[in-house]
């Protein structure tokens, strides 16, 4: 058994890999302070897994307290995944492949490998990442914006804007927290809406839309175009290289 962990800037997620399968094991804050009792918790009782592959975007420190905890609990070494020109299939946009984060890599990875055709990736978490795929795997780029709570807290600062987020049952609303909600999300609703402009643009066919991270759901309802909700896509890609690994 493998262990697959994707620290990112706001939750852990794990899950584990075995006999070409992946379950989901559970998510937990990325607070540094709570991250070794959160490991504690959620996985000293599993068996000492054979091997460890780590997606970290969530900073240095949250990576080394990781990985100690797993050296400490089963002696077994992190294998710190990195982003790299090519593999599985899939080729990096980026002229520095190491500058592209390691969760829009893998993400880009697990999308090969489960599906066919170009795909539109949209990954609603701390950030919000849009990344496209052709259909031959080749990786043309991606854009970066704040996540949904990224932009709540950044009106929050405002005075007026300071009071509590409620759902929104218009475009247009005649409340501030439902006026906040609206604007929040339909500037999520606005990027998914243009990257898939873009993309028939560039490749002269509508991609496939993949939505995953900790805000696919909240957005999903209000994205007209289909798509597919995959809600780990970062341990899929965890998986297809740790099934490749010896
Ligand atoms: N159980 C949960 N606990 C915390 N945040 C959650 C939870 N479920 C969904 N979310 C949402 O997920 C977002 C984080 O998504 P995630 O993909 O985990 O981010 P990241 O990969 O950047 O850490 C949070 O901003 C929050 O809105
Ligand atoms: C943009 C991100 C911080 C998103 O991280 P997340 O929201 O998943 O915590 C991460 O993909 C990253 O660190 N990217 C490096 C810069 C780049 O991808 O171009
Ligand atoms: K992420």
């Amino acid at each position: 058994m493998k262990l697959l962990v994707d620290i990112g800037n706001s939750r852990v997620k794990w899950g584990l890999s075995e006999a070409g399968r992946w379950s989901f094991g559970g998510a937990f804050p990325t607070d540094v302070p709570y991250l070794a009792a959160e490991c504690e918790r959620q996985m000293a009782a599993l068996r000492r897994p054979e091997a460890v592959l780590m997606s970290n975007v969530g900073g240095v420190l949250a990576g080394e307290i990781f990985a100690d905890w797993c050296a400490k609990h089963w002696a077994v070494p992190v294998r710190s995944v990195r982003s790299e020109a090519s593999a599985l299939g899939v080729v990096s946009a980026y002229p520095d492949p190491a500058q592209l984060g390691v969760d829009r890599w893998l993400g880009l990875i697990g999308a090969r490998r489960m599906g066919q055709g170009a795909c539109c990736i949209v990954s609603a978490g701390t950030a919000m990442t849009v990344d496209l795929l052709d259909a031959e795997g080749r990786h043309r780029g991606g854009a970066i914006a704040p996540g949904l709570a990224m932009m709540r807290s950044a009106l929050g600062g405002l005075e007026a804007l300071g009071g509590p987020v409620e759902t929104f049952d218009g475009f247009f609303c005649n409340r501030t927290g439902a006026a906040l909600s609206s604007g929040i999300v339909h500037s999520a609703v606005g990027l998914v809406r243009e990257s898939l402009r873009q993309a028939a643009t560039l490749l002269g066919t509508e991609p496939e839309l993949l939505l995953t991270g900790g805000d696919a759901e909240t957005l999903r309802p209000h994205i007209e175009a289909s798509c597919r909700l995959v809600p780990h896509l970062v341990i899929e890609g965890l998986h297809a290289v740790a099934e490749q690994s010896p």
